[in-house]
């Protein structure tokens, strides 16, 4: 079955890891980046989610899991090395319908962690469906040379003018004629080449000329 690819918003909402180890650290940090209200329960945590927890990152409660750590929980990512524990976990949480990323189990998973290049707001990312978690990292990686920084900018410089376009052309038919003009393939081309103010000024004339042309 095909999986859906979903970009989800978890800023302020309550994630379980249970278990803290090396993966559980990866995990940990990938739902840190988007605000998610964290908590962690293993009797043991790596230095790294140790730091985490004096900072006040992460909740850690420090013990065993207890079906109660679900109760308000929008996702759960159960990264133990005990596989008995895993399996209760994904059977807790799929009685419930709360999303749960079991680390060693992919067929009781409801969702999967991909792969992903960042370049703030615009991400890329990468599953090959739990066929070969190490390709999706070389994949990651290639496409990291091929998207260099210069996306992270210009994609941000995007959507400052998409809410621009936004705001100021009323007319919905000019507007959308703005829009589907913004980027073309030479546009493209320059962002890829790291030529960015080159990039930007081609944006801009495409918003000014738009808007003399009407
Ligand atoms: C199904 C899935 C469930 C999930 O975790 O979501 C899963 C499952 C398993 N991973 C295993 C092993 C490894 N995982 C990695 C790395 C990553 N694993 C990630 C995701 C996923 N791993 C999901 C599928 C993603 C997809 O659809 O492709 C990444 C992408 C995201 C992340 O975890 O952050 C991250 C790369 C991040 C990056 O760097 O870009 C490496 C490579 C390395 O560490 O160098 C190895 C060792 C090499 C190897 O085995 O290939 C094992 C065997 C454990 C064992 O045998 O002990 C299982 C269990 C099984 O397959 O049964
Ligand atoms: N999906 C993925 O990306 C990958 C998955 N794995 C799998 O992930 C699993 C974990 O790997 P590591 O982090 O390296 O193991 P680890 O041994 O470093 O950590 C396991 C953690 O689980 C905790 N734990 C054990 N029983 C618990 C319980 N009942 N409740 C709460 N916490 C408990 C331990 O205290 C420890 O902190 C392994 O099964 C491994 O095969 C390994 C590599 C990648």
């Amino acid at each position: 079955m095909e999986l859906y690819p979903i970009f989800l918003k978890l800023q302020d909402k309550k994630c379980l890891v249970v278990g803290g180890g090396k993966v559980a650290e990866r995990k940990v940090q990938a739902l840190a980046r988007c605000g998610a209200q964290i908590h962690v329960v293993s009797p043991q945590l790596t230095i790294g989610l140790q730091n985490m927890a004096e900072r006040g990152l992460i909740n850690h409660r420090c013990g065993y899991y207890q079906t109660g750590d679900l109760i308000n929980t929008f996702l759960v990512i159960s990264a133990t090395n005990d596989d008995t524990v895993n399996h209760a976990v994904a059977g807790d949480c799929l009685k419930r319908n709360i999303l749960v990323n079991v680390v060693d189990d992919p067929p009781r998973c409801n969702f999967f962690v991909p792969s992903v290049v960042h370049r703030r707001s615009l991400k890329l990312a990468i599953s090959t469906g739990g066929n070969s978690p190490r390709l999706a990292k070389m994949i990651r990686r290639s496409l990291e040379l091929e998207f260099g920084p210069a996306f992270a900018e210009f994609n941000d410089y995007l959507g400052s003018v998409r809410k621009q376009v936004h705001a100021q052309v009323a007319d919905p038919v000019q507007r959308e004629q703005i829009l589907k003009n913004l980027v073309d393939e030479t546009t493209y081309i320059l962002v890829k080449q790291g030529k960015l103010e080159q990039a930007k000024e081609r944006v801009n004339h495409v918003c000014h000329f738009d808007r003399c042309q009407s």
